[in-house]
Parts: C-alpha cells; structure tokens; sequence
C-alpha cells in the first residue's frame, strides 16, 4: 500500500519533471505534506531522484512521533522502488530541523509504562533501538541520499545527516549536537559514522556548542557551502541528477561497499568486493558504459535499465 502511496504523489507531481529553476521550486513544495504521511512530503523533481523533505515547519521540523515512524515506512519503500535512484532529503521553511520534537519525547521517551526496573530498561530499549532504525534506514538503503541543510540542524538533526551520503548547506546552517545540554548521550547515530579527528566530534559532543558552516566544511561534514537554500536546493539537484543518470548497478554497488569497507579491514572489504563484482560486472551496464566512454559520451546519454 505504501508503494502505492509514495508512486501515487510521485505521478501526481510529474508535471514537476522540469529542468533548471522551475524544478528547483517544485522540491520546495509549498504543498505541504503527502498523504499519507503528516510530516513528509514527498515529489519527484526530476527523472528517477526522489525527494523528501521534512514538512512540519511551524515546528521547525521538530521530529515527532509520527515523523520517527514516517521516515522508516518512506525509505522501506524507496529502498525497494527502482524509480529511484538518488534522494534528496531537505527541510521546509528557513530551518533544517530543531531534532527531536522535546514535547513527544517527554512523553514516549521520559515516562516508561512498566514500574519494574528490568521490564522498564527493555522497553527503553526498544524505543531507542525504534528511534536509531529511523536514520539506519537511510544508510541502508542502497539509493544515495543527499541532505540539503539550512539554518539550525540541531540534535536528532546531526543524527539524520550523518547517516546520508553526501551533506550540503547554506552558509547560514550551524549544527549542534545538543543532546549533553537536555541530559542524554547522543544515541541515534551521531556518536558512530564520522572519523573523530576530522570533525572534532568529541568536542562537540561533549560541550553542545555551534558549528557554523566554515568550519562544517573545513572538517568534512559538509562537501560543499551555498551562500542560500535555492542555490543550495539547485545544486543538490544538480548533483542527484548527475547521481541518477549513472548506472544504478554501479552507484547502488559503490554505496553499498563503501558502507561495508568502512565497517571492516581492508582485506575484508576487498574480499567482499570480489564477491559483489563477480556478478555485478556482467551487468550490460559495463558495456554500455564503456562504449560511451569510448565515444567521449556522458554516460547521462546511456539509458539504463530499471534496477
Ligand atoms: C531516543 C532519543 C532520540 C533522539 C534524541 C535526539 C536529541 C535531540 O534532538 S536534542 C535537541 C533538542 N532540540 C532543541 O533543544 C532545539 C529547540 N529549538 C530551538 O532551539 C529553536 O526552536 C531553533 C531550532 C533554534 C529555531 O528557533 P526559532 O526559529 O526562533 O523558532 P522558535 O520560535 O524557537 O520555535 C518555533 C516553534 O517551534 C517549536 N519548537 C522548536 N523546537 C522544538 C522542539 N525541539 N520540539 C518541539 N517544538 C519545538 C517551538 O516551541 C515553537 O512552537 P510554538 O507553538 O510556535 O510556540
């Protein structure tokens, strides 16, 4: 049903698929978000991207209850849709996101229903176990995600981007890893991804401070700054589309060794990496590739089959 649903708004914004500015407006859908979903809405820019983004800007994009679940029936889907090949993720209004919604979690998280202190702590393990499935969905899914970041992206925020694979933002954003100051240790991904000499990451976890986003680049958290959210938006779009016009078994491929290599020694992801291509080379892609290469071709002029 929630393909159906996710195809369903895509088919409906297809009169989006215009190149240049005009598409760059369509994903900044003043529409709100897509039904089924409350804090989600979802489009199709340009052929084969999808992009979601982060609809509840009255609240800052303060990530609620609904918005946990929503992210993990959203990426089930597009994991599975070969439609898809690349997603942009973005927030509505002037900032990213304020993380997680503080009035929801003093209720789900703060108050256990259960008063033995075994059952209690089980629970609450589950639920964070719940929340950290929100952003490892992102990472698993073999479509890369490109996050587009402007103004505040703080807490749950820092969570969401460091599980996508390519970080952009507008030289307004700063990013604050803010769970110390509300009296808990970051754990839905923050602590985890990153190398921690290139982002200083024990420094901001532990003191809560601001990152502007000069130093968001210079540390590697961002790959590119834009001096606001259209130009960021249009060249996040530029890049998914560079991304979808690939060969998705190449590009799925990569992200999904890149993954593994980073989790494993190099003889490791090596050996993995054998086991993967040896099916995955003999993919008609290859040839296709090669051949407009051959000819001074962008691979953009090949068309791929559907993966
Ligand atoms: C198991 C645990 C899993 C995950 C844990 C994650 C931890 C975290 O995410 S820690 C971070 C928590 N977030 C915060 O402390 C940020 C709080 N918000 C702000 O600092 C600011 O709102 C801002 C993001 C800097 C934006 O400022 P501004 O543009 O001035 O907006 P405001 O006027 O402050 O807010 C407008 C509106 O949004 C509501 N709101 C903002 N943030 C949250 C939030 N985190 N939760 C709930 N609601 C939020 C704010 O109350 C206002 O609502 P009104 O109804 O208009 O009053």
């Amino acid at each position: 049903a929630m393909t159906f649903i996710i195809r369903s708004a895509l088919v409906k914004n297809r009169s989006l698929w215009l190149p240049g500015l005009s598409a760059v407006r369509a994903i900044s859908s003043p529409g709100g978000p897509t039904p089924p979903f409350t804090t989600l809405s979802v489009s199709q820019p340009a052929t084969a991207v999808t992009h979601i983004e982060l609809h509840r800007p009255e609240k800052r994009n303060a990530m609620n209850k609904a918005f946990w679940r929503e992210m993990v029936e959203c990426f089930t889907q597009i994991a599975e849709d070969p439609d898809c090949r690349v997603v942009v993720v973005s927030g509505a209004g002037e900032v990213f996101t304020a993380g997680i919604d503080l009035m929801d979690m003093a209720s789900e998280v703060l108050q256990p229903e259960v008063d033995d202190m075994a059952r209690t702590s089980w629970n609450m393990r589950r639920i964070i176990a719940k929340y950290q499935e929100t952003f490892s969905v992102i990472e698993r899914c073999p479509k890369p995600v490109v996050v587009a970041v402007q103004g505040a992206c703080v807490g749950g925020g820092v969570d969401l981007i460091t599980a996508c694979d390519i970080r952009l933002c507008t030289q307004d954003a700063w990013f604050q890893v803010k769970e110390v100051d509300i009296g808990l240790a970051a754990d839905v991904g923050t602590l985890q991804p990153f190398d921690m000499r290139s982002l200083h990451r024990n420094a901001l976890a532990l003191t809560a401070r601001k990152m502007y986003a000069d130093e968001a680049k210079e540390s590697g958290l961002v790959s590119r700054v834009f001096p606001d959210k259209e130009a960021m938006l249009a060249g996040a779009l530029e890049m998914a589309g560079e991304i979808a016009g690939r060969s998705p078994v190449a590009v799925q491929g990569t992200k999904v060794n890149l993954i593994y290599s980073r989790d494993h020694s190099v003889a490791e992801g090596l050996n993995y990496m054998a086991t993967w291509n040896m099916s995955m080379l003999q993919t008609d892609d290859v040839m296709k590739s090669a051949a407009a290469s051959m000819e001074k071709k962008s691979p953009k002029t090949i068309t791929f089959s559907k993966l």
